[in-house]
């Protein structure tokens, strides 16, 4: 039973600032909880230290205004020394101060001067006010304090009617609060180790009911009937056999898995990731391959149009001697050569379409869509899988990423999704020499460069600015590439892509640069993921910095991909030895799970995961990272809940209100 703030009898003007904060009935109010907590608690003297210290007043306190502005001192007795204290702003205290009262303050300490510049006086004793307060996020024209008063309001109008939501036999396993406890103790605690119980029992249950939809979803989904595919498995390994490598033994495992979805009942939703290079593009070949012999269409689509261009050739050549029908839909075509592939779309010629987003727009008809492959690095939105769902009718469906993250980690975040990861090299593959040089310019490492592109090499330059800017401090795209150009005028040819060109030309940029009539190329990170040019082994990038290591461990990840040995310099003017460290840490570390653990630590999982990606579950307590260990013991509760203590009341209850909540954000997709 839901309240509304009303029963607490707030006035109508707070409940209006309160429904600002998205607080709109008595259990809001509850589920708000503090976002850190002020601890009063008496601490020992030291200079230029925040202090909390009790003592006696010992002298009048004197009042000096200066204009508006006032300041009160008086000095107290602490402990036999006498300590100076000032306070400003606040001289209407003085009134309610008298020699020989005890008195809390809080401020700074300096130790020649004896004195504290104080923040806040109190006019009591430590002991009378010592402990915990929590403090909130709020908005303005409420006071922590009328805040306090409203939850604790309805904390008492709950008192007795608040019940576990975790079952009894994980309480007692953990060692849990109850639930009624632990909101009491977030809001009112005592102690610290209130704080910690009411967090260690809150974060759990988050993290448990996340792992319970989340296995929820995933156990529907296996029910759910999927079209079971004929797997021709000797056509497949025939196609395997011609392919100009052998595949890796992860690569390998890796279309197991999927042709074992494919040929189940159940529809597939698989999450395929791999460190850049490791051999992705052929896996989703098969995967295409096994669909289409199975009689089905199957669509690939990328994140930006020179992606879709390149998967579009790369899968040209694959397919090349077989029989499969590929088109490539770009927002470049004409409408009469879009309008004919829509037709061929929907009349089943086309075997195989690549595209971007426009393929699962309204117009787009599929005849017989079997398989969606996306490489996009984040996952599906729910908008997006409607829309999905909308183009055929059990569309099995596989996601490709190029930032791996910790296993563990993925299997935790992607619970509702099977992950398979490609974690071996192709054989020959060497590590990528990776130098970091200080500095902003290119002369130490140019002999270097110029003994390359006489062995016939072409290179990358990576720059963080299109052009000159005012705001940022960077090297730009636009004069690196006229310096180089001018620099090897009449030897090589220097080319420059970025994201400002429009679609057109920046293909016709890295067609040249593929077709090695450009030998420089000059880019800012549209090159980032994805492109594949084998003759291309030398990478420069400019002011290092100023990129995420997972970011740079992605554009390094464009050379050395083949048995060729790849170079990469990272610039930087690096000053302070964190910028130095992680630099340096690239040099000596070549495995893209080491580089994003690492990322993970030093920047946190929103630089890794991209803050604003649809498919990533923010909470409000837990922590995915500080508090990962409960998200992977919760994930394992929420299996056994599910598979062996169905029965329980407590969990049969949270499966409805589950139920219930997906089919109210409309993210139940069957
Ligand atoms: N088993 C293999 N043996 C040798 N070379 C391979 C193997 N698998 C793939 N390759 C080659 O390795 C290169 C990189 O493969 P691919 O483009 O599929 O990588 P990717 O995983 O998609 O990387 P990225 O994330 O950087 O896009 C390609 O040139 C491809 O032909």
């Amino acid at each position: 039973m839901e309240y509304e703030l009303k029963v607490l009898k707030i006035n109508d003007n707070k409940i209006k600032q309160l429904n600002e904060l998205s607080l709109y009935t008595v259990k809001d109010l509850i589920l708000h909880y503090p976002y850190r907590y002020e601890e009063m608690l008496e601490t020992p003297l030291h200079d230029e230290t925040k202090v909390i210290i009790e003592g006696k007043l010992i002298d009048e306190p004197k009042v000096f205004f200066k204009g508006r502005l006032s300041r009160l001192t008086f000095h107290i007795d602490y402990h036999g020394e006498t300590l100076t204290i000032t306070l400003f702003n606040r001289h209407f205290l003085k009134k309610n101060m008298h020699v020989g009262m005890k008195l809390t303050i809080v401020g700074k300490y300096n130790e020649a001067r004896k004195s504290i510049t104080a923040s806040e006086v109190k006019l009591k004793g430590l002991e009378e006010i010592s402990g915990i307060t929590p403090v909130y996020s709020l908005k303005e024209g409420l006071t922590q304090k009328n805040f306090q008063g409203y939850v604790n309001k309805a904390l008492s109008f709950y008192k007795g009617h608040i019940g576990n939501s975790i079952p009894d036999y994980l309480c007692q396993k953990y060692h849990l609060v109850d639930r009624q406890e632990a909101l009491f103790k977030v809001h009112q605690p005592q102690t610290r180790s209130d704080v910690i119980s009411a967090l260690r029992y809150l974060k759990y249950e988050e993290f448990f009911k996340f792992q319970m939809t989340m296995q929820y979803i995933k156990q529907n989904r296996t029910q759910n009937i999927g079209i079971s595919k004929l797997i021709d498995k000797e056509q497949i390994n025939k196609f395997i056999q011609k392919l100009p490598f052998q595949l890796t033994e992860d690569q390998q495992k890796v279309v197991d898995d999927i042709l074992i979805d494919l040929s189940s009942q159940k529809l597939m939703y698989r999450f395929v990731q791999g460190d850049v290079g490791s051999g992705k593009t052929v896996v989703a070949a098969i995967s295409l391959y096994a669909n289409y012999l199975a009689g089905y269409q199957g669509a690939m689509m990328a994140p930006t149009e020179i992606l879709a261009l390149q998967h579009y050739q790369s899968l040209k050549k694959l397919f090349k001697k077989t029989k499969v029908n590929i088109a490539l839909l770009t927002g470049h075509l004409s409408l009469k050569e879009k309008n004919e592939i829509y037709q061929q779309l929907e009349q089943g010629k086309i075997d195989i379409i690549v595209g971007t987003h426009a393929l699962f727009q309204d117009k787009v008809q599929y005849n017989q869509l079997g398989l969606v492959i996306t490489d996009e690095q984040h996952r599906f939105g729910v908008e997006q899988r409607k829309a999905l769902k909308n183009k055929g009718n059990k569309v099995d469906f596989l996601v490709m990423t190029a930032t791996p993250i910790p296993r563990t980690l993925a299997i935790s975040l992607y619970g509702d999704m099977d992950v398979s990861t490609i974690k071996t090299m192709p054989n020959g593959r060497k590590k990528v020499i990776t130098r970091f040089v200080k500095g902003i310019s290119m002369k130490p490492i140019l002999k270097d460069l110029k003994d390359y592109l006489a062995s016939g090499g072409q290179c990358y330059v990576v720059c963080p600015l299109v052009s000159e800017s005012e705001a940022i401090e960077g090297r730009n795209a636009s004069d690196i590439s006229k310096a180089m150009a001018s620099y090897f005028k009449g030897q090589y040819e220097v080319g420059l892509v970025h994201g400002q060109m429009n679609d057109e030309e920046k293909n016709q940029v890295m067609d040249a640069f593929k077709e090695n009539k450009i030998q420089v190329l000059v880019s800012t990170t549209v090159i980032e993921v994805g492109v594949d040019v084998s003759n291309a082994n030398m990478m420069v990038i400019y002011n290092a910095e100023r990129f995420g290591l997972s970011q740079l461990h992605q554009l390094r990840g464009r050379v050395g991909r083949s048995k060729e040995q790849g170079y990469c310099y990272l610039l930087s003017q690096a000053n302070n030895s964190e910028q130095k460290e992680r630099l340096e840490f690239l040099e000596n570390h070549h495995d893209g799970f080491e580089v994003s653990e690492y990322d993970l630590k030093i920047r946190g999982p929103g630089d890794l995961l991209g803050q604003k990606q649809s498919g990533v579950p923010t909470f409000m307590i837990g922590d995915i990272f500080k508090d990962y260990h409960i998200l992977e013991i919760t994930r394992k509760d929420a299996y056994e809940a599910l598979n062996q203590h169905q029965d329980d009341e407590k969990i049969q209850k949270m499966l409805v209100e589950i139920k219930n909540n997906l089919t109210k954000n409309n993210a139940y997709i069957d």
